[in-house]
């Protein structure tokens, strides 16, 4: 089984919970070993590359991951910039502007100093993605970025993505965000990569039944006409219905 994804390009990875998505991506990146097979970056087999070009090459943001607890938010972004520095370097001027940048992109600009601790949930997910922004690779690998995110921030992330000059692989839950801003999708399931193609394509009502046992219909959004997918259960009219006058 093959997976390619061209340069520049932005592939979802989506499937039920415990599929295996995180798997494929830590494979993906370079954290886990492929039972078989290679994970090639353009000619380079990924298993052959020093740490620091792996790290000049691919960003990465592991599911619920938090910055450390001790740290700054200038500190934890500029983790980021490790991969550019020898070991008795301080921080440079092209480090500091892509920690300034990247915390901007993610709407947290003058938060340097801010203690890492004083973040909520949705913050502290903003700095993990700032930092892996601030390591400017041409490859960036996101697990659910969307998580902790409120409504706007999901869609400002997914804008952030589609602006991005890099090739973006995410593990993605809301087919929605995926049918509208991905070039293609992998449907993990049943130990391996069931379809993959674009997502018009590949989201057919009978994928979806068969893969998360729901109904979808794509349908067009009434002001901007772009296509959009509505997802139902099969058997919404068998779920119980909470009747608030019975709860003590
Ligand atoms: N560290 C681990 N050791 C052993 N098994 C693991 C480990 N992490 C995950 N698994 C198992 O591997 C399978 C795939 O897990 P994985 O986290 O890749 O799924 P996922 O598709 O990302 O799920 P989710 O949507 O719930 O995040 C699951 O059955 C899980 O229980």
């Amino acid at each position: 089984m093959n997976l390619d994804v061209p340069a520049g390009t932005r592939l979802a990875v989506i499937g039920p919970n415990g599929a295996g998505k995180s798997t494929l991506l830590r494979t993906l990146c370079g954290l886990e070993s492929p039972a078989g097979g290679h994970v090639m970056v353009g000619d380079h087999d990924l298993a052959r590359l020093p740490a620091r070009r792996r790290a000049r090459a691919i960003a990465v943001v592991t599911q619920d991951e938090h910055p450390s607890a001790e740290l700054t938010v200038a500190e934890a972004v500029g983790l980021g910039r490790t991969p550019y520095r020898s070991s008795w370097a301080t921080t440079s001027s092209d480090d500091a502007a892509a920690v300034e940048e990247a915390l901007s992109t993610v709407g947290l600009a003058g938060w340097q100093r801010r203690s890492c601790t004083r973040l909520s949930g949705g913050e502290r997910h903003r700095v993990v993605l700032a930092r892996a922004l601030a390591q400017r690779t041409p490859i960036i690998v996101l697990d659910e970025p969307t998580n902790h995110l409120d409504a706007a921030w999901r869609l400002r992330l997914m804008q952030v993505l589609d602006e991005l000059d890099a090739t973006v692989v995410a593990a993605m839950h809301d087919l929605d965000l995926v049918l509208r801003h991905f070039d293609a999708v992998a449907v993990v399931a049943d130990g391996g990569i069931v379809a993959q193609g674009p997502p018009l394509e590949v989201l057919t009502p009978d994928l979806l039944a068969s893969v998360f046992d729901v109904t979808g219909s794509i349908v067009p959004h009434p002001e901007t006409g772009r296509p959009h997918l509505l997802l139902n259960s099969p058997n919404t009219s068998e779920l119980p219905t909470l009747n608030l006058e019975e709860v003590p």
